[in-house]
């Protein structure tokens, strides 16, 4: 998917993806990560989700990064917090960086953060990002998201459904390529596995499910 197709999507407001009250899976299951007081959860590709808001309502600091600045705007406006906004975060990667007390968000490319921009972070909340990138991205992307944020923990929620089903974005990632994306350096739990109630795009056979991905 080229950045294009996403700000197409902005634009259009085609974001089928988004949830209005946030993901119940997160809130079911976030418990079983391991997070001790003052913790920070890297949110990647985050779009305006209310997850972030979840997140923050459970004294959670929250660092994210989305490729849209509309999206970003809209973030802050539903959360109801002004941000400072800088784009002096460093000269070679564009980013821009909107800041407010406990939260941080990033507009730009994922591939441009590193582990200086986002510093530690205790845990990654993956819902529809991995899902969001086609097969060539995805090896590229975990690899990534190991890198910068030094192998941490993460609760993963992905989408799996018979290859020609449907065309994604959001793809299909089964249980086998979780595995073989985070199996080293994790042990990988599956938390919840249950189809779509009421379909996906008309497709009945369209299953969630919830990983837990600890060392
Ligand atoms: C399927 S949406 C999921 C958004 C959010 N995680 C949620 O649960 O609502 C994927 C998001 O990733 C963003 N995105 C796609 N490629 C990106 C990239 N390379 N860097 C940063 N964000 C990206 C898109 O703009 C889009 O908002």
């Amino acid at each position: 998917m080229n950045p294009e197709f996403w700000h197409k999507r902005w634009q259009k407001n085609e974001i089928g993806f988004h949830e209005k009250e946030g993901s119940a899976l997160l809130k079911k299951y976030f418990h079983h990560l391991d997070m001790p007081e003052n913790s920070k959860v890297f949110v990647p590709l985050c779009g305006k989700t209310r997850d972030i808001a979840w997140l923050l309502s459970h004294g959670i600091e929250v660092v994210a990064i989305e490729l849209n600045q509309q999206a970003v705007e809209q973030l802050f406006v539903e959360l109801g917090v002004t941000p400072d906004v800088s784009d002096q975060v460093d000269p070679e990667s564009n980013l821009i960086c909107y800041q407010a007390p406990y939260i941080s968000v990033f507009v730009g490319d994922f591939f441009a953060l590193t582990q200086t921009h986002l510093g530690q972070v205790n845990a990654v909340y993956d819902r529809a990002a991995l899902v969001a990138l086609p097969s060539d991205l995805r090896r590229e992307y975990s690899q990534h998201l190991l890198k910068i944020t030094a192998n941490c923990q993460q609760l993963l929620i992905c989408y799996d459904y018979a290859e020609n089903l449907l065309n994604g974005p959001p793809f299909s990632v089964n249980e086998k390529e979780v595995l073989a994306h985070y199996q080293c350096p994790f042990s990988i739990k599956q938390l919840y596995y249950a189809r779509i109630d009421g379909g996906f795009r008309g497709q009945e056979a369209v299953f969630e499910a919830v990983y837990l991905l600890a060392t």
